[in-house]
C-alpha cells in the first residue's frame, strides 16, 4: 500500500559526477512518510551514490535533497537527522554492544548526552526494540552477524533519526539469516513509523521489504511504485529486467502483431508447441530450446530468439504445463496478448 500523506525525502533533479562519468542524472524521487522504500539498482547504477548524497558525506553537483520540505543539501552531515546503517555494520570492535549503542548519543552533534541514566535508558530501550535486551554487555565480536546488524541499527535508531538510510544491509548475512532480517527490519520499522530507505541489488529482497520499490538505472528513477504494481505492470524495459521475471524482446519477432519497440512477457506466462501448432488467437514468436535447470518447485526452460535474444519459461512443478522439449529443436513460445507488456520509446 503506498501511503498517502507527507513526504519525509525529496530530491528534485539531483546530478552528480566523476569526471565523465554521470553517477545520478536528474534524480526525482521521494520517500513518503511512515514507509519502507527499496530502492533497487543493479552494481554501478548509482545506489551509493545516492545515500552518500542524502546523508551529506558527498554533495550533488545540481538540484535539490529536502527533509520535510527542509533543504538539507549544503548542511553537514551530523546535522540531517538521518540514520545510516552500512553493509558491514561498522560496529567499534572494542567496545561492547551498550556502548556502540550509546555512542551516537554521547557524541551527537546536536545537544550531546551526558546523563548516564538517561544514556543507559534509551541504550536499553534501543536494545529491546531490535530484540537484544540482555546482550549489553558482550562485546561485539562475540555475537552472530544477525545480532551485530540489530546493533548497527540500535545504533542508528537510538538517535531518533528522520529517516534510516540502509546500504545493503543483508549483504553480509547467510541466506536463512537474511530471510529473518528481512521480517525483523520490517517488524521494527513498523513499530518505530520512521521511514527506511533501502538499497539492495536483489529483486526478492526489494520486493519483499518494500511498501514501495524504486528502480534506479543508467543514473534514473525508472518507476516507483507498490511492489505488485511494479512486478506486475512494468512501466519501461529497464524496470521489467530488474525484475528476472520477464522476457524482454523486439516485437518484430511476433510478426506484425505489436508494430515496432520492445515488448515483455512475463516468464510464467509463455507456452511451448511444436513449430505451426500455436493457437490461432495467440501471438507467437519461434526460438531454439537450449537447456533446462531445475530449482526445486518451479523448473527453468532457456531458449534462444531467431536474432540471437535468450528466453525463459518457468514451469511450476505441482502445474506442468510444458511439453517434453529436446535441446537443439525450434518450438513455437505462445502466450495470451492480454499478457504483454508494450513499451515504446528508449527505456
Ligand atoms: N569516487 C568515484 N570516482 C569515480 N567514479 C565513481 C566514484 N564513485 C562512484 N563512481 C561511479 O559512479 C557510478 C555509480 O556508482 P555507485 O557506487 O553509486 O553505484 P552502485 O549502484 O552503488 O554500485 P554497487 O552496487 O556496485 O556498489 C559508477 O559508474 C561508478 O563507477
Amino acid at each position: 500500500m503506498i501511503k498517502q500523506g507527507i513526504d519525509v525525502l525529496t530530491l528534485t533533479r539531483v546530478g552528480r559526477r566523476y569526471g565523465d562519468t554521470v553517477a545520478l542524472d536528474g534524480v526525482d524521487f521521494t520517500v513518503p512518510e511512515n514507509t519502507y522504500m527499496s530502492l533497487l539498482g543493479a552494481s554501478g547504477s548509482g545506489k551509493t551514490t545516492l545515500l552518500r548524497l542524502i546523508a551529506g558525506f558527498e554533495e550533488p553537483d545540481e538540484g535539490e535533497i529536502a527533509i520535510h520540505g527542509e533543504r538539507i543539501d549544503g548542511k553537514p552531515s551530523h546535522l540531517r537527522d538521518i540514520g545510516f546503517v552500512f553493509q558491514n555494520f561498522a560496529l567499534f570492535p572494542h567496545l561492547s554492544v551498550s556502548e556502540n549503542v550509546a555512542f551516537g548519543l554521547r557524541h551527537r552533534a546536536h545537544a550531546p548526552l551526558t546523563n548516564e541514566t538517561e544514556i543507559r535508558d534509551r541504550t536499553e530501550a534501543a536494545l529491546k526494540l531490535v530484540g537484544l535486551d540482555g546482550f549489553g554487555h558482550r562485546g561485539v565480536s562475540a555475537i552472530s552477524g544477525g545480532q551485530r546488524q540489530r546493533v548497527a541499527l540500535a545504533r542508528t535508531l537510538v538517535c531518533e533519526p528522520r529517516i534510516v538510510l540502509l546500504d545493503e544491509p543483508l549483504g553480509a548475512l547467510d541466506a536463512n539469516l537474511r530471510a529473518r532480517m528481512c521480517d525483523e527490519l520490517k517488524a521494527i520499522r513498523e513499530r518505530l513509523g520512521v521511514s527506511f530507505l533501502h538499497v539492495t541489488g536483489s529483486e526478492t529482497e526489494a520486493l519483499t521489504m518494500g511498501d514501495e520499490v524504486a528502480v534506479l538505472a543508467q543514473g534514473r528513477i525508472m518507476q516507483a511504485d507498490a511492489p505488485d504494481t511494479l512486478f506486475g505492470a512494468p512501466r519501461n524495459a529497464e524496470s521489467a529486467r530488474h525484475l528476472n521475471a520477464w522476457n524482454i524482446f523486439d516485437a518484430a519477432l511476433c510478426g506484425n502483431a505489436f508494430g515496432h519497440g520492445q515488448i515483455a512477457v512475463r516468464f510464467d506466462q509463455m507456452d511451448v508447441t511444436a513449430i505451426g501448432n500455436a493457437p490461432d488467437a495467440r501471438p507467437a514468436l519461434t526460438a531454439t530450446y537450449l537447456t533446462g535447470e531445475f530449482n526445486g518447485p518451479t523448473a527453468l526452460s532457456f531458449f534462444r530468439a531467431e536474432d540471437g535474444t535468450l528466453l525463459q519459461i518457468v514451469d511450476h512443478l505441482s502445474q506442468p504445463r510444458l511439453p517434453d522439449l529436446v535441446e537443439g529443436t525450434r518450438y513455437d513460445l505462445h502466450f495470451a496478448s492480454d499478457a504483454v507488456r508494450q513499451f515504446h520509446g528508449a527505456a
